[in-house]
């Protein structure tokens, strides 16, 4: 080997063990047939990232050897080239091979003929070499993508390389544009922005500066206008960028001075990607591709729920007698507000129900379930060929408490709608045959989701929609359940009184005074079941080791006891109590199994969370489970390391592809805790966090502890929580509703028509950009919500 030669190996790829399609990462034995290293070895191990690797076939890789600590010498490859066949006799056994269905020795060897050594090359260079073949277009075209499709990945993977982009990112774009890889980031490198996940446009822009693409080049401004509304809308949770704003930020973003030449050019962009339906702009409002029709699509749905409701066929003294047999049978009294919720529910076609914890709504779920069935003439048997009552709540655990304490099946409405969790979902359009639908949680559901749900529901259907207004709004963009509550549009009954009965119990009135804003001294005085450590955030690790020993010691369980936080990063932080709680409660033994994935290491008996949905395992984002075994690669005959995971009496086996689904959860984050309950909370809070702290963070935080809650940190960050109000996020879906339902009312047919036709006209002037002159409301001066209640119920 000379110095400037990089080391190689050549050979027949044997079997390939492992394959990660998330990244093209795989693991593979070659049987060598020359090499400018003294690695003299039959067979090797080669690893790296690979477009296409197909097992008998030849290749030339190019890299480094490497000693791995557990599996020994390999061959870390680089960049890889399939080696060509070369000579007749290899040629003609080439075009022959199985990878051209219809093409025999006799038709290879007339290829060969025709087109000499070079063949391959001939082939990619001009297709129509291959026309004296006359094998009709559609096999022509095959055999020449089959030729090239090994060629283009190696070649795009080799140029994507050469643009900076790591293995996982090159792998996400080649996945993504296929062969057509180079000519479409070339054409226009922003459209990564739009198309790949994890490129930014930042990565983007540096990119088109190497290709040339400079300045106020149009694809430049549209990717930038693209990158900034997903960006300010997955941060703040809002449903729309103001216009405004993101025309200052992009002009920002670009580095542009704000003259009326580059705002002309910046206000083009968006016009045109809202002709390329990639935006859509109304009212000065820019919406990502479908967040507007989406909003618009509630309010409709809405709409067509209320207008089908045909009333009951049983009359208020019927529901007025059921009440009264239902506090018999269920022995309890309901309070005032509780009566008015059941009463609502059953009379109207959408009905909302809010509270905090212990004010009795699964309390209200059951009186409304036993009342319909029983008024309607329907056994509570969901084995009954006339039961139609569907239950459903946005988190698995949330579904299964509404299931326990119905004692009917409930399930995530994901599993409900029969949706995958993935992409997808957008275009699905499930259909629910349920005359009554109950959703509990609903904090939690974001624009997207609810959005789907309720197209789904059928002419009349009653709907109840249940949550706690003051809990976190959902993790999607918008904050549906608080946009219907404040639209005033549907009844809606606030319960207020806590039920609870247990004297001792002092968390849920914490609970209650940090929704009320009030800060009592007695917060960080010690209660029989709460109390607070003060600490910084330097000694957050070590007081937290304590207080789980100490909770041991008292005899509970780790999976009763949750650590939650606000962030991932910091001493205080998620990632760092994770490590250091698991050191406490399982810690690494001589002989013990371990297994590691990038600076996280799993054992038996660690808590874990999963961290997307996979309806085929029935396992689901946020779902909490214990990993009962490890199993290495080279224990099982797939060579793969595994682990099992039990998910509440679900064991499911995970390979090591799938480790990123899961993490260590000793700690978790507040907002992934929405819709848990634990019998012990710990919660440290420290000033480091200022950006977070909001008082439905420490509210959702609080409520989450059924028995004892421990609080600590920073004094100041807990009272900085109490104090700062969450701002409400920007959605337009009130908006929508009361335009909808105005409709309903007192608007002429003309007006229907131009709002039921996609209302994409673009709004946004030269005037509006500059004058901040942009009014959501537009046309519905004289519009307040009341009004339509008090039309109803007139
Ligand atoms: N009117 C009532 N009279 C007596 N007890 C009640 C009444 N309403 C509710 N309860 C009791 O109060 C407790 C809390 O009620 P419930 O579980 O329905 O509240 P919740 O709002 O669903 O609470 P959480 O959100 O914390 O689960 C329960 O034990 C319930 O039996």
């Amino acid at each position: 080997m000379t110095e400037t030669e990089k080391p190689y190996f050549i050979g027949t790829v044997k079997a390939i063990f492992f394959e990660n399609p998330e990244n093209l990462y795989k693991i593979f034995t070659i049987k060598v047939k020359k090499t400018n290293t003294d690695w003299d070895a039959g067979d090797i191990v080669v690893t790296g990232s690979f477009g296409e690797i197909s097992e008998e076939e030849e290749y030339r890789f190019e890299g480094k050897i490497v000693d791995h600590p557990k599996y020994g010498k390999q061959f870390q490859a680089t960049t890889y080239k399939r080696t060509m066949p070369s000579g007749r006799k290899e040629l003609i056994s080439f075009f022959s091979s199985d990878e051209f269905p219809g093409i025999g020795k006799k038709k290879a060897t007339q290829i060969v003929d025709k087109l000499g050594d070079n063949a391959i090359d001939k082939i990619l260079q001009d297709p129509s070499a291959l026309d004296f073949l006359k094998l009709g277009e559609e096999k022509t075209q095959a055999m020449i993508e089959q030729i090239s499709s090994n060629h283009l990945a190696e070649q795009a993977l080799f140029q994507l390389n050469n643009y900076g982009f790591g293995t996982t990112l090159s792998a996400r774009i080649y996945q993504k544009y296929g062969a057509q890889t180079l000519e479409k980031i070339t054409e226009d490198p922003y459209r990564l922005v739009v198309d790949v996940k994890g490129v930014g446009f930042k990565r983007a822009d540096e990119l088109a500066q190497r290709l040339g693409i400079t300045g106020d080049d149009p694809r430049r401004i549209k990717g930038a206008l693209i990158q900034m509304v997903s960006s300010v809308v997955n941060e703040t949770g809002d449903t729309y960028v103001d216009g405004d704003l993101l025309i200052k930020r992009v002009s920002g973003a670009l580095r542009f001075n704000a003259d009326d030449e580059m705002m002309k050019k910046l206000v083009e962009g968006l016009r045109n990607l809202v002709k390329d339906g990639i935006l859509t702009v109304e009212d000065g409002h820019v919406y990502e591709k479908g967040m507007s029709d989406n909003e618009w699509s509630i309010a409709q749905s809405l709409k067509m729920i209320t207008d089908s409701f045909k009333g009951t066929p049983w009359s208020k003294k019927d529901l007025k007698r059921e009440l009264k047999q239902i506090e018999t049978d269920f022995k309890v009294q309901y309070d005032d507000s509780q009566v008015r919720a059941i009463e609502q529910s059953l009379l109207n076609p959408v009905f909302l129900l809010t509270g905090g914890p212990g004010t009795g709504k699964t309390t209200i779920i059951n009186a409304i379930v036993a009342a319909y069935a029983h008024l309607n003439d329907m056994p509570l048997d969901p084995d009954d060929d006339s039961y139609a009552i569907a239950l459903a709540a946005p988190t698995g655990r949330a579904s299964k408490h509404m299931s326990e304490s119905t004692g009917l099946p409930a399930m995530t409405i994901h599993r409900l709608l029969g949706l995958t969790g993935t992409e997808d979902d957008e275009f699905a359009e499930p259909s629910l045959d349920c005359k009554l639908l109950i959703i509990d949680e609903m904090s939690m559901v974001d624009t997207k989701l609810f959005k789907v749900l309720i197209d789904a529901v059928q002419p009349g259907t009653q709907v109840v929609l249940v949550g706690d207004q003051d809990q976190l709004p959902s993790v999607g963009p918008g904050q549906v359940f608080s946009d219907l509550i404040h639209s005033q549009v549907f009844p809606t009954t606030m319960l207020k009184n806590i039920h609870r009965q247990d004297e001792k119990s002092t968390i849920i009135q914490l609970a209650h005074d940090i929704n009320e804003g009030i800060i009592v001294d007695g917060i960080f005085q010690n209660k029989a079941d709460r109390s607070f450590i003060g600490c910084t955030s330097r000694d957050v690790p070590e007081v937290l080791s304590q207080i789980i020993q100490k909770s041991g010691d008292r005899g509970f369980d780790i999976s009763d006891v949750q650590v939650l936080a606000p962030m991932y990063r910091g001493q205080a932080g998620i990632d760092n109590l994770n490590f250091v709680i698991q050191d406490v409660v399982n810690p690494m033994k001589p002989k013990r199994k371990e297994v590691s994935v990038g600076n996280v290491k799993y054992r038996i008996n660690d808590k874990v969370v999963y961290l997307v949905n996979t309806p085929e395992e029935q396992v689901f984002n946020g779902e909490i489970g214990k990993i009962i075994g490890i199993i290495l690669a080279k224990e099982n005959t797939d060579h793969v390391d595994k682990l099992v995971i039990d998910f509440d009496g679900n064991e499911v086996t995970l390979d090591r592809k799938d480790w990123v689904n899961v993490t260590l959860a000793y700690c978790t984050s507040i907002h992934k805790s929405q819709g848990s309950e634990f019998e012990m909370v710990i919660l440290p809070l420290v000033n480091e966090e200022s950006r977070m702290l909001r008082r439905n963070l420490l509210y959702t935080a609080v409520t989450r502890a059924k028995r004892l809650l421990i609080m600590v940190g920073d004094r100041s960050a807990f009272e900085r929580s109490i104090k700062d109000q969450s701002s409400e996020r920007q959605t337009t879906l009130k908006e929508r509703i009361f335009v909808t339902f105005k409709i309903k009312t007192n608007v002429t047919e003309a007006d229907e028509d131009s709002v039921e036709e996609e209302p994409k006209e673009y709004h946004l002037t030269m005037d509006m950009v500059m004058n901040n002159s942009i009014n959501p409301m537009i046309g519905m001066d004289d519009i307040i919500p009341s009004d339509f209640i008090e039309k109803k119920e007139a």
